[in-house]
């Protein structure tokens, strides 16, 4: 469980501040699928990079299970980052003289328990691609391989900055219901951002914010599955 506490975050520019998260408060329980909606400046990807450490915060206290993350040093974070968190972004960030395969190796040699990236493979149904190179294959599929690598180190939690921000809607219904398989079938805890509100009705707990605030929580009584999500 993450519990995120009184949570804030300043940019400073010379004489400009940029108050990007004003007290925050939230938990993420194990297993939960979350969705984080709001605005372009609302503070999505500011929350997501402080509560995974990419960023630090300006007040307040993050922890994970009985880990203070906000009290670990830098290179502490770092290992905590490379055992327990995944990424997936809106760019997928392979690298394009490695084939398929070997960029989801990548992915599996930073972990201390990672999964087979064969088995990988085939999980997101890219059995026959493995051989390939990511500029022979759609970006849909390039964006699977990223979900395989993120994959591979066998993460609790996997961070998603607008994973579909660059897919068509057949795209981004196969991506997401690869993630809604993932927190089904797997227990890993999903934290996805978005502008797109049909995404919201995959999952347990919507965060709506705006201008670095959350200003509404809803709990989903019933999820429905990529294929039925309204896509706007
Ligand atoms: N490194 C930075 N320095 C200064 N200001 C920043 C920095 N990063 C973000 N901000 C500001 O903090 C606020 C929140 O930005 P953030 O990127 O978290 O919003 P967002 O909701 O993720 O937006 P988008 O949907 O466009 O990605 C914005 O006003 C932004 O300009």
């Amino acid at each position: 469980m993450i519990i995120i506490r009184d949570v804030t975050k300043t940019y400073t520019n010379g004489d400009v501040t940029t108050d990007a998260l004003k007290n925050i408060n939230l938990t993420i329980e194990d297993g939960e699928f979350i969705v984080i909606l709001g605005p372009s400046g609302s503070g999505k990807s500011t929350l997501l990079n402080v509560i995974s450490g990419l960023d630090t915060v300006t007040s307040g206290e993050i922890t994970f299970n009985s880990t203070a993350l906000t009290s670990l040093s830098e290179s502490e974070m770092t290992a905590f980052r490379r055992e327990h968190l995944g990424f997936i972004f809106q760019q997928y960030n392979l690298l394009q003289n490695l084939n398929v395969l070997d960029n989801i190796q990548i992915g599996a040699d930073i972990g201390k328990d990672p999964l087979d990236g064969q088995e990988l493979l085939k999980a997101v149904g890219l059995q026959e691609a493995g051989n390939k190179y990511p500029h022979q294959l759609s970006g849909g599929e390039q964006q699977r391989v990223s979900i395989a690598r993120s994959l591979a180190k066998n993460p609790d939690i996997i961070f998603c900055d607008e994973p579909t921000g660059s897919l068509d809607e057949h795209n981004s219904k196969n991506v997401l219901a690869m993630l809604q398989e993932l927190n089904n079938n797997y227990h890993k805890t999903i934290v996805l951002i978005t502008h797109n509100a049909g995404i919201a009705e995959m999952a347990d707990k919507v965060i709506k914010m705006n201008s670095g605030e959350i200003t509404e929580f809803i709990m989903n009584k019933e999820k429905k599955s990529a294929r039925e999500i309204s896509w706007g």
